[in-house]
């Protein structure tokens, strides 16, 4: 099978400025993801996650390498090609849910697909079923700050599946969250990739978030320093994270 997204030596060098010394974030990353996977990416402070995270979706371009998704190299892509492929093909979850307050929660919901100017049926069509399947039917004429964190990141997950994207990002998805809601969360992100086909690509801090993916990547000085597969079990799976972070050393959170 074709894998779904091919990272080959892919480079990020933040150039000096104002006499700030230069950065490489990302130092030869390679890295192949098939359809279904539920990634999570881990390190320290500074080791270049959200940089990774940035440069596939697209936000901020690479210094060097390449990055293929469904076989389209997205550091090829000119601003307005991206930008089309970013809604029509990825999906975002942010750690702060980036809802629109003036919008309702199902608005906020449909916003990528009125966007993509898809016909209003198919819009009502695929809000309502997004809202079942995530348990938030109730509050869909509700304002964000109507409702709690918990059902906030459900109504951003919904949003991000909304057009059916190759794959969702998400960042650090349970970091505004208590350990319930995060629990909620995580289960939630298990429901989109096992019952969604969704593959999903996850930087956090979290190892209890990160015992839900099925593969973590560690990553030190923008490089791999550490590949795990969950094979069974959550909480042996989360022991083996906890052991490979205290082997890798440093800020292991
Ligand atoms: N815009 C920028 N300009 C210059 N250097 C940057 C910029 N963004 C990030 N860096 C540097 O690149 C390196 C990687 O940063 P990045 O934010 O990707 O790390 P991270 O692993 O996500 O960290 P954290 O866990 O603290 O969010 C760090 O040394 C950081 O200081």
């Amino acid at each position: 099978m074709k894998d779904l997204i091919e990272i080959h030596n892919l480079t990020k060098v933040y150039r000096s400025f104002k006499g700030a010394r230069e950065v490489t974030a990302l130092d030869g990353i390679s890295l192949s993801v098939q359809k279904g996977e539920f990634i999570g990416v881990m390190g320290p402070s500074g080791s270049g996650k959200t940089t990774l995270l940035n440069i596939l979706s697209g936000v901020d371009t690479p210094t060097g390498g390449s990055i293929h998704i469904e076989g389209r190299n997205i550091a090829e892509m000119k601003k307005d090609e991206l930008a089309l492929f970013r809604r029509k093909r990825t999906g975002y979850i942010f750690q702060d849910f980036n809802l629109l307050d003036s919008l309702t929660l199902k608005e906020n919901i449909a916003l990528p697909l009125i966007l993509d100017r898809k016909p209003p049926g198919q819009i009502e069509q695929r809000v309502e079923e997004l809202m079942q399947f995530f348990g938030i039917a109730e509050l869909a004429d509700k304002f964000q700050y109507h409702v709690s964190g918990g059902q906030r990141q459900r109504v951003a997950a919904a949003r991000a599946l909304a057009p059916d994207p190759a794959v969702c990002f998400a960042d650090e998805p349970t970091g505004n969250l208590d350990s319930k809601s995060s629990a909620g969360v995580m289960d939630m992100l298990t429901q989109m990739n096992e019952q969604k086909d969704c593959t999903i690509l996850m930087v956090t801090h979290d190892a209890f978030a990160a015992s839900y993916c099925k593969r973590i990547i560690f990553i030190q000085d923008g490089q791999i320093a550490a590949q795990i597969q969950r094979a069974g079990d959550r909480k042996v799976f989360f022991d083996k994270i906890l052991e490979v972070q205290s082997v890798l050393g440093g800020d292991s959170r």
